[in-house]
């Protein structure tokens, strides 16, 4: 598949296309757009930043009828920043057709939505709990919708969204189409996904590993009480573009956010126990870039898409293989390079390599820069700051104050202040961040490799159940995640 023409799109769709900007699909939209079209049920599968959103957004759009006023497409997510951000980038390819597309998630209130609904969409985003919460009160009706698609599929099947899930899919009419997409998709997962659709095409883009190529991965083995210093030598030798830096607990996070800050750092964080409108603004900032650095819980691991995103840290290595894989996706995107760096404590090393087998990419092992390299750096920087200034010719006002300085004094002395002053020297500022344990001892592994799922019967008999969990044994995990339940991160 060539071009967006060769799908027989509508000139409305195409026209859309071609204001966002895109030459030619993905590999992914190539093959699964067609499918979706000819009506099949479709489960794609590929890598992070590579369109998905396309590869179901074309066929949710395309196939909206503007004559009727019912709910015709359905998306569930499993955040709400994932939520607006499907929802915009439906409204950009429904903008020539018209489509009305309406966002609904937790934490907005939901008489303000309620009252949009009234304006009947025609295709509807949300995340799951507030999804079902419409259905109770019968404010959404999926009487005759065409399209389901569930992004982030193997999460929402995973994460104790299950239930949810299946109350929602209940409602929809049995001829509806059903597209589940995500750039991971664990056997069990896969299995239990499968339940949900009829005789389902599954397309799995081929790759030699389950990360982008073009991010370089590297690990650093540290003891836990490195790590915010490490954290920020890393920033000052690196100097990321915009940078996510993942970490394990809310409370890690704000730690984590509050030490950057006290560093001198424009950082703020993101994670399930912020207001909504405080999630909103912190989202709104960092793509701006108002804030360069914003640090989340793995509530920011899937699916966002912020360009200028040129750094991941796992500043805490996540507990999955999949999670690693979305984590770091959240650069490298879209053709675009990155760089991914995991800390790491001796006894977690076992851990990575786990996710290093899964994934089937070595990441490359590295140190911890000195304050030296970072002092080094960030003159290096100062300096280039300094000659592109030189270079813009644009310093006429303060030619007379130049000439000054250097009739009293050394132009060496001068030219080096002004490098000084414009160095961001590293800060040791103290910085205390609990230890939570440091590390632990995972006991289970990613993609699948747990036991078999359960597997549920065709679409309205038999229901899939909830994939349970291995128990963990040893010293538990820190994290929420707790066998079927929701999670709050
Ligand atoms: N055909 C295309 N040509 C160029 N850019 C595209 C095309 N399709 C999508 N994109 C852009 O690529 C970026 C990544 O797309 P998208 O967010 O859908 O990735 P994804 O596969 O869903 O990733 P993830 O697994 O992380 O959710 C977006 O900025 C999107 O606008
Ligand atoms: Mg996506």
């Amino acid at each position: 598949m060539k071009t967006f023409q060769d799908f027989g799109l509508s000139p409305e769709l195409l026209k859309a296309v071609e204001q966002m900007g895109f030459d030619q699909p993905t590999p992914i939209q190539g093959k699964t757009i067609p499918l979706a079209l000819e009506g099949h049920d479709v489960l794609g599968q590929a890598q992070t930043g590579t369109g998905k959103t396309v590869a179901f957004g074309i066929p949710l759009v395309e196939k909206v009828s503007l004559d009727s006023d019912e709910i015709q497409g359905l998306v569930i997510t499993p955040t709400r920043e994932l939520a607006m951000q499907v929802a915009g980038e439906l409204q950009r390819l429904g903008k020539t057709k018209r489509v009305r597309i309406l966002a609904v998630y937790g934490g907005q209130e939901i008489d303000k939505q309620i009252r949009s609904l009234k304006k009947h969409p025609h295709i509807v985003v949300g995340t799951p709990g507030r999804l079902q919460d419409h259905l109770r009160r019968r404010t959404i009706r999926l009487d005759d919708l065409r399209m389901v698609a569930i992004d982030e599929a193997d999460e929402m099947l995973q994460m104790g969204f299950i239930e949810e899930i299946e109350a929602i899919m209940a409602q929809a009419p049995e001829t509806r189409q059903t597209l589940l997409f995500s750039a991971t998709m664990p056997p069990a997962i896969k299995a239990l996904a499968e339940a949900f659709m009829i005789e389902p095409v599954h397309v799995k883009m081929k790759a030699k590993e389950e990360t982008i190529p073009s991010i370089e991965q590297y690990y650093i083995e540290m003891q836990p009480k490195q790590k915010f210093d490490a954290l920020c030598r890393m920033i000052e030798t690196q100097a990321p573009g915009l940078a996510i830096i993942f970490a394990r607990t809310k409370k890690r996070v704000d730690e984590i956010t509050e030490g950057l800050n006290k560093r001198g750092y424009h950082a703020e964080g993101l994670h399930g126990d912020l207001s909504q409108a405080r999630r909103t603004a912190v989202m709104g900032r960092f793509k701006q870039g108002t804030i360069s650095i914003l640090v989340a819980t793995d509530v920011a691991a899937r699916g966002l898409d912020i360009t200028g995103v040129t750094h991941v840290y796992n500043y805490d290595i996540p507990q999955e293989a999949e999670s690693y894989v979305h984590r770091i996706g959240r650069t490298g995107r879209a053709g675009k390079s990155g760089v991914a760096t995991t800390f790491v404590t001796r006894r977690e090393m076992d851990h990575l390599r786990m996710i290093e087998q899964v994934i089937r990419r070595k990441m490359a092992r590295t140190t911890i820069p000195t304050i030296q390299d970072a002092l080094r750096e960030q003159q290096r920087m100062a300096v280039d700051q300094l000659v592109s200034v030189v270079n813009e010719q644009s310093v006429g006002e303060y030619a007379s104050w130049a000439h000054r300085l250097l009739s009293e004094h050394d132009a060496v002395a001068v030219v080096a202040a002004a490098l000084k002053l414009l160095t961001k020297e590293p800060d040791t500022t103290p910085v205390q961040i609990a230890e939570d344990g440091g590390d632990f001892f995972p006991k289970k592994k990613g993609f699948g490799r747990g036991k078999g799922g359960s597997r549920g019967g065709e679409r309205g008999k038999g229901k899939p159940r909830r994939q349970e969990r291995p128990a963990s044994k040893g010293k538990p995990f820190s994290s929420n995640k707790k066998k079927g339940k929701k999670q709050s991160r």
